[in-house]
């Protein structure tokens, strides 16, 4: 589903005294729901945000033997959604007015959207701003944008977190059904139990010192 080669990503603005922040040969990722760990700063969302197309990085990123991130930008982005562990948006959109671009964008089928807001529960507060949103409010609303349109893979960085429980219980059966039902395949990252997911997980990796190794 995923291979990732002669990757290394460094920032160039110091960060991590300009050393490279993760190399990884080679990995490649079966479809499936892949759990990423590792400590603070270990380099899981320079991962993630690589992996959904928004930093530069030396290498190749490849979904499905077909799209690679930077010669098929289009292709490929239409197909992997990313949702980032601490959300912010400019303040003045609502809900409704990101879901409605993304859903656009992402080319969402009728009626997705929806039903994706029952999923979220983010119907009490649809068309309110997003400055006046809480962290919980705001990460529903991340969750509901990642999961617009027919991804063939989804990013989901720190999902539980300030998720409250019941959402949580309805976000991870939605995930579950799409594994199942569509092949969707999902990589994960949480300092939380993976397991309170509930989901079945294909493969485990530990992220630090600069490396991705699977962990057995
Ligand atoms: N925009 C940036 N500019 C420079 N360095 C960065 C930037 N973002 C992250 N880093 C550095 O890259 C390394 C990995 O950070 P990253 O955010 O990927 O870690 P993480 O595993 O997601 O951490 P956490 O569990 O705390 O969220 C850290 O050394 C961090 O300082």
């Amino acid at each position: 589903m995923l291979t990732v080669s002669n990757f290394i990503k460094s920032y160039s603005n110091g960060g991590s005294n300009g050393q490279p922040v993760l190399t990884i040969p080679n990995l490649h990722l079966p479809l499936g729901i892949h759990y990423f760990q590792g400590g603070n700063g270990s380099g899981k969302t320079t991962f993630f945000r690589t992996v959904a197309g928004l930093l530069p990085f030396s290498g190749e990123i490849r979904l499905n033997d077909q799209y690679e991130v930077n010669r098929d930008p289009e292709a490929y982005r239409l197909r992997v959604n990313y949702a980032e562990a601490e959300p912010l948006y400019p303040d003045f959109l609502s809900a409704r007015d990101l879901a409605e671009f993304v859903g656009k964008a992402k080319q969402a089928p009728a009626g997705q959207l929806n039903a994706l807001v029952d999923v979220l529960g983010v119907r009490a507060f649809w068309t309110q701003p997003t400055g006046t949103f809480s962290s919980g409010m705001l990460k529903k609303l991340s969750l509901l944008l990642a999961l617009l349109g027919t991804p063939q893979l989804v990013l989901l960085d720190e999902p539980l977190t300030t998720l409250d429980v019941d959402t949580a219980a309805r976000l991870f059966d939605y995930v579950r059904q799409l594994h199942t039902d569509q092949g969707v395949s999902f990589l994960l990252t949480s300092h939380q139990d993976v397991s309170l997911t509930g989901l079945p997980i294909t493969s485990s990796w530990q992220v630090g010192k600069g490396k991705i190794v699977s962990v057995s």
